[in-house]
Order: structure tokens, then C-alpha cells, then sequence
């Protein structure tokens, strides 16, 4: 075989993920063609929605609107952009010198982050220039569908970690498994969103003010002659921060009757341990055993981490069996978004209106056939405060009132009425207006204390991890009749 060498060029010098080139190639074609027919500045509004929850669950919890709307801000393309799209040979002179003046003007409207969140609504809106709504959408999915999905995962996680006991925490250990340093330390913020109450990844809790927090690996034990040894110096080094992994040898024959021998030479010299970490074999019965021992032996408050391809199903599993674990570290599973019906949110971003008026994608399946027209969504609470569904009208509709027929998006031959004594709210805020953000960031432990406020207010079917009962989502009749009429007339000028 002819080893094939790399060509003789320099490579061109892309900006760094995130900026006008991270899009598909065809959002950058169509732009193309709009400005030529001259289409390009006709208002445009896009809805980003998905069509199912994550993990077969009954809700997402909103994650990624901070990063989504940095990206946003002071988008342009830049001269090393602009050469790299000329060499292409697919883009025409004026299109590119128009390129140069393209920035980011839209107004973006959304659910803040934190918020539970439901299949079938518009949960980010772009509306402004059709050629800019366009460029985004790829960046837009990719920073939104995968935050959150990870935040979801992790608010599973600590809702199976939290039936066990309520003081129950969860932390993300998966830097060495994410889908690259971008995806760790993505996948590090939105699980704090979630719920986790810090990481291991010391980058990502430098740039998002995360605590940062961790114990030692087997490895630390391997490098003295002896596990005794090896505790006491990691416990001299950091006498009130030590937890110790118990599993290099054998956790209930060597490694716990050390930990507590350090526990009692630690408590001599006027500190405590801080904790056990279990990271093999039976999770449940060994957390019992230790948990007994160490109360036992005068230790009630060093706490237990467990670890080892954790999961909110085995999590639940080492609850039911019995287990007494304080602190859940989730690697793989977490930073992934791995189990079933996880791996990636199917989150799509549609063009519902232009120029005013209403458009849809038709397709033989009702569950992928757009809801269009610019809109809003109808939150309604309970006489007790928990969520009852959710409407979306017409953007210029009032709260549904009681008795008001709504349909279900998916199917709009089930209907139901808006049932008595709900109160209603527009979830949604004009985040981003003429291209310029409305408000600062929100700090994350306002998100995180969001997350579990509203977790709190889902109905219990809809929280459980499993066969979750469906949130309702429906359309008002409104807008469930100007989908009909547009679905008649596309059908009419189509021939369908
Ligand atoms: N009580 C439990 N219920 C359900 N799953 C559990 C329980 N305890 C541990 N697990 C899971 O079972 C698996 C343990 O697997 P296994 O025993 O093969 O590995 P291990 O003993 O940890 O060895 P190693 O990780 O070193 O390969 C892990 O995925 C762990 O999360
Ligand atoms: O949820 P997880 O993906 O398991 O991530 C956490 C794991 O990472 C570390 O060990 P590592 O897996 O690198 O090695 P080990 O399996 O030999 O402990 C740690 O000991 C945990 O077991
Ligand atoms: O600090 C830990 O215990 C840790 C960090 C990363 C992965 N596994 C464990």
C-alpha cells in the first residue's frame, strides 16, 4: 500500500470550537441561496423542541441556554473564516463579502435553565433574519440536546439517591470518559445543574465555579510497601480530607480494619476522617457492613463514597438492597447520558414561520409533523403547586381557560379539557433581543436550587424512573386549527 502523505498546507486556522464555522455545511449553502433570492432578511421564527424524554422518563430538565446564548453572542464570521469558505469554491464573492457584515441580530425567547421541561413545546425560540436563524441551528442542538440530557441524568441519579436517604448526594467522576475534554467539562456544569454537588474535573470547577472534590485512586496504595502505610500518608498530608479506598486488596479484610485504624490515630491528633470509598463488588452489602462497623467502632459521621459504573438503576438497586451510601460518584454513565433510551437527545430546531406567516414540515408521521405559527406555552399549576400540563397557544392567546378543549401534538385525535383551578404562568423570557443578551448569567447554585424546585413540583408519576406517567402537553384549539388549515392547504398545493 502507498502510505498516503498530508497535503503540503498549512492547516487553516479555524477559530476555536464554538464560533461561526461549527455548523453544517448546509446551513451555510442555504444561507447562499436565501441571499441570493433575497430572501435572506425576511423574519423567520425557529422552534427548538424534542419529541421524547430522555431515558424513557417522563421530563428533561433544561440545561445549556448560558452556553447557547454565549455562542450567540458576537457571532461573526472572521477573515480566517471567510478564506477557508472561499477555498471551498462554493461560495460566490458577494455572498462572502456579505458574510463579513453578517452578525447575530435575533431575539432568542426560552425556558430559563433548570427548568423541567416536556416533549412537544418550544423551548428555545430564534426569531429574526431568516439566514441567521438558519447558521445556528447546528450549534444551538448540540450545546442544548447534550446539556440537557446530562442534566437529566443527573437529576435521575440524586432522585434514586435521594429515596434511600434525603442528605444523599451525588458526584460526576467521568472526566476520563466523556466524549472528549469538551464534552467533560460540558457534561461537569450541566451535571451540577442537576443536581451533583461538585466534580472531580478541577478545569471545569475553575471555569464554572464548581465545587471541586475527590479521594485517591488505587494507585496511591500500590506505591507503598503497604495499604496501612499508604493511608496514614495520604491522612498526614490531609488530615481533615481524607477518604479512603478501601478495595485495592480485599475492602472488608484489609481495607476497612486500616481505614479505622487511621480513624482513631487521625482522632488522636484532633481530626476526623472524612470518608470510606467503595468502588467494587456488592455496593449494598458492603455499605451495610461498613457502615456497621465504623458506627460500631465510634465512627457514625465518616462518610461512605460508592463508585464502580454507577447508574440511577443500580443506585436504586444498592438502596432496595439495603445499602447505606452517603455519596454516589458517577462516571460513565453520568457524562455520557448512557442507559436506555439515553446516548443523545433527539432535540430538532424547526422553521414554523416566515414573513409572517405560518410554515410546517408535513410528514406521515403525526409525531414529526411540525406544530407551526410563533407561539407560546401555558404552564399550569395545581391548588396544591404542582405542575398539571402545559398549553401551547397562538403567541398572541391568552391562558387557557377552564373547560377549553386542548389536543394532544402527538396525536390530535385526543383531546381533553382544561380542567378547574389551575393557575397559569408564561414560562418563557426574552433572553436575547437585537442579537444583545437581557440579563447577566444566572450563577449555577441558583440553577441547581431551580432544578429541585421544580422537580418538586412534577406530579410523582411523572417524577418516577420508571413507566414515568406522560406529562400533558396539548395545543390550544387555536392552534391546533391553524394546523389543520395549513396541513389542508399544503395538502391542496401539493396534490397530497
Ligand atoms: N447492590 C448492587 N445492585 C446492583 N448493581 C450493583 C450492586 N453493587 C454493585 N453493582 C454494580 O455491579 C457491577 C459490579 O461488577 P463486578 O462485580 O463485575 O465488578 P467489580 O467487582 O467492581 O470489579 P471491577 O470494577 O474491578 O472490574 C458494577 O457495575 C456495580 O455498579
Ligand atoms: O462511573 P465510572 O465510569 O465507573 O467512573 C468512576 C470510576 O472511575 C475510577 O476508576 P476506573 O474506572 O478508571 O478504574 P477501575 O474500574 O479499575 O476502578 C473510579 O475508581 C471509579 O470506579
Ligand atoms: O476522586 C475520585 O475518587 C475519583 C475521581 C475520578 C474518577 N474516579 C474516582
Amino acid at each position: 500500500m502507498t502510505p498516503t502523505t498530508p497535503p503540503d498546507v498549512a492547516p487553516p486556522d479555524v477559530a476555536p470550537p464554538g464560533g461561526t464555522l461549527f455548523t453544517d455545511l448546509y446551513q451555510l449553502t442555504m444561507m447562499q441561496g436565501y441571499f441570493v433570492s433575497g430572501l435572506h432578511t425576511q423574519d423567520a421564527t425557529f422552534d427548538l423542541s424534542f419529541r421524547r424524554a430522555p431515558y424513557r422518563g417522563g421530563y428533561a430538565v433544561w440545561a445549556g441556554l448560558e452556553p447557547a446564548l454565549e455562542y450567540l453572542s458576537g457571532l461573526q464570521f472572521r477573515e480566517t473564516d471567510l478564506a477557508y469558505l472561499g477555498g471551498l469554491g462554493v461560495f460566490r464573492p458577494d455572498f462572502l463579502a456579505a458574510l463579513r457584515d453578517w452578525r447575530f441580530t435575533a431575539r432568542v425567547t426560552a425556558f430559563p435553565e433548570g427548568r423541567a421541561v416536556f416533549p412537544h413545546e418550544p423551548l428555545l425560540t430564534v426569531s429574526g433574519p431568516l439566514w441567521e436563524a438558519q447558521l445556528v441551528e447546528t450549534a444551538l442542538l448540540n450545546i442544548l440536546n447534550f446539556q440537557t440530557l446530562i442534566a437529566t441524568k443527573a437529576a435521575r441519579c440524586l432522585r434514586a439517591a435521594q429515596a434511600g436517604a434525603p442528605g444523599s448526594e451525588i458526584v460526576e467522576f467521568g472526566a476520563r470518559r466523556a466524549q472528549g475534554p469538551d464534552g467533560a467539562l460540558g457534561a461537569a456544569r450541566a451535571a451540577v445543574i442537576g443536581g451533583a454537588t461538585g466534580t472531580s474535573n478541577v478545569e471545569a470547577a475553575a471555569r464554572y465555579g464548581l465545587r471541586v472534590t475527590g479521594t485517591h485512586a488505587h494507585a496511591w496504595v500500590e506505591s507503598f510497601p503497604d495499604e496501612l502505610s499508604a493511608f496514614r500518608a495520604y491522612a498526614a498530608l490531609y488530615p481533615d480530607a481524607t477518604t479512603l479506598l478501601l478495595d485495592t486488596f480485599d475492602t472488608l479484610r484489609s481495607g476497612l480494619p486500616n481505614a479505622l485504624t487511621v480513624a482513631r490515630e487521625l482522632r488522636s491528633a484532633g481530626h476526623e476522617l472524612r470518608g470510606v470509598r467503595l468502588d467494587s463488588g456488592d455496593l449494598a452489602y458492603l455499605s451495610a457492613r461498613v457502615r456497621e462497623t465504623l458506627d460500631g467502632a465510634g465512627f457514625p459521621d465518616v462518610r461512605i463514597v460508592a463508585s464502580n459504573d454507577l447508574s440511577e438503576d443500580v443506585i436504586e438497586s444498592v438502596i432496595r438492597g439495603g445499602g447505606r451510601v452517603d455519596v454516589y460518584g458517577i462516571g460513565t454513565q453520568l457524562v455520557t447520558g448512557g442507559g436506555d433510551g439515553g446516548g443523545a437527545l433527539g432535540g430538532v430546531y424547526k422553521l414554523v414561520a416566515l414573513g409572517g406567516q405560518d410554515r410546517m414540515k408535513l410528514t406521515g408521521d403525526p409525531a414529526k409533523t411540525s406544530v407551526p405559527g410563533r407561539k407560546r406555552v401555558w404552564r399550569a399549576r395545581d391548588g396544591t403547586g404542582r405542575y398539571a400540563l402545559d398549553v401551547v397557544t397562538g403567541d398572541d392567546e391568552a391562558a387557557p381557560r377552564s373547560g377549553e378543549r386542548v389536543s394532544d401534538p402527538g396525536n390530535p385525535l385526543r383531546s381533553r379539557r382544561v380542567p378547574d383551578g389551575l393557575t397559569w404562568e408564561d414560562p418563557r423570557v426574552v433572553v436575547m433581543d437585537a442579537g444583545r443578551r437581557t440579563r447577566p448569567p444566572e450563577p449555577l447554585p441558583d440553577l441547581q436550587a431551580r432544578t429541585q424546585a421544580e422537580l418538586r413540583r412534577l406530579p410523582d408519576g411523572t417524577r418516577r424512573l420508571l413507566n414515568p406517567h406522560a406529562y400533558h402537553v396539548s395545543l390550544s384549539a387555536a392552534l391546533q386549527g391553524r394546523r389543520d388549515a395549513l396541513i389542508a392547504a399544503l395538502r391542496d398545493r401539493h396534490g397530497l
